[in-house]
């Protein structure tokens, strides 16, 4: 049994006022570093909550292997448990699991929020790929959260340069929600080694799942 009440593809609760980080992912499984960055978002920009947003599918990856969305839900839900963290599968709704349009859809319909984006390094890195991304960049505040690997060549990437002058200094990032995009922050900080694509690996292989907190250093 799940033990998150925001479970399936509503809305989960939300106040005016409230500031929220956005978090998408397709949580294949889910596993601690999701976790990682979700509280590394909700503490150090100071937000109220985070959405999770199960994708129904990343556009830019095969998804013939992707179980269920309810599955992947129900996992999730297990894997965040804490009172500041929802899940919603809103994005099957809209039926689309293009980012921008998520966003749109979601700033327009609750404009006394302010909402930011959350993803790990390695999307910054090919974030120019996104359909309309240069449309989530003016939208809403993004942060990126540093993933071993990712730490410096995303910050060369296409869309880090055309938005490096837009950049706010670490040090200033708990006031990113504060922000209208164009505005970015980089959070450096511990980081998790933890990947989906690694524990479907030690699955397949009949390994244990390795998905503990010790990951993170
Ligand atoms: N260990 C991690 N550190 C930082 N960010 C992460 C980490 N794991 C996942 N993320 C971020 O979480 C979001 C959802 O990621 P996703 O569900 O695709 O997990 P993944 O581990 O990257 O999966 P896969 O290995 O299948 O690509 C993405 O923005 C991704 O960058
Ligand atoms: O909008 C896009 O073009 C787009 C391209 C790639 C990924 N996304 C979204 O980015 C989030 C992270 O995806 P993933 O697979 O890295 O977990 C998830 O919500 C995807 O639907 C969105």
């Amino acid at each position: 049994m799940s033990r998150s009440p925001n479970h399936g593809t509503r809305i989960p609760p939300i106040e005016p006022g409230m500031t929220i980080g956005l978090y998408g992912g397709s949580f294949n499984p889910p596993h601690d570093g999701h976790r990682h960055v979700a509280l590394t978002g909700l503490k150090r920009l100071e937000l109220d909550k985070i959405w999770c947003l199960v994708t129904p599918g990343n556009p830019l990856k095969n998804n013939s292997s992707l179980p269920r969305l309810e599955e992947r839900l129900e996992q999730t839900a297990n894997m965040m448990d804490h009172p500041s963290i929802s899940l919603t599968g809103l994005e099957q709704q809209l039926s689309s699991g293009y980012s921008a349009k998520t966003i749109l859809w979601l700033t327009r319909k609750y404009p006394q929020n302010r909402f930011v984006w959350l993803m790990g390094a390695d999307n910054l890195a090919n974030f120019h790929h996104w359909r309309q991304w240069k449309r989530i960049f003016a939208t809403l505040p993004i942060a990126i959260i540093d993933r071993p690997g990712y730490s410096l060549s995303p910050l060369s990437s296409k869309a880090a340069q055309t938005y490096q002058r837009w950049r706010l200094p670490e040090k200033e990032a708990k006031g990113l929600s504060a922000n209208r995009g164009p505005c970015w922050v980089f959070l450096h900080g511990p980081r998790s080694h933890l990947s989906s694509t690694l524990l479907r690996e030690k699955k397949r292989k009949g390994e244990g799942t390795g998905n503990s907190l010790d990951n993170v250093t």
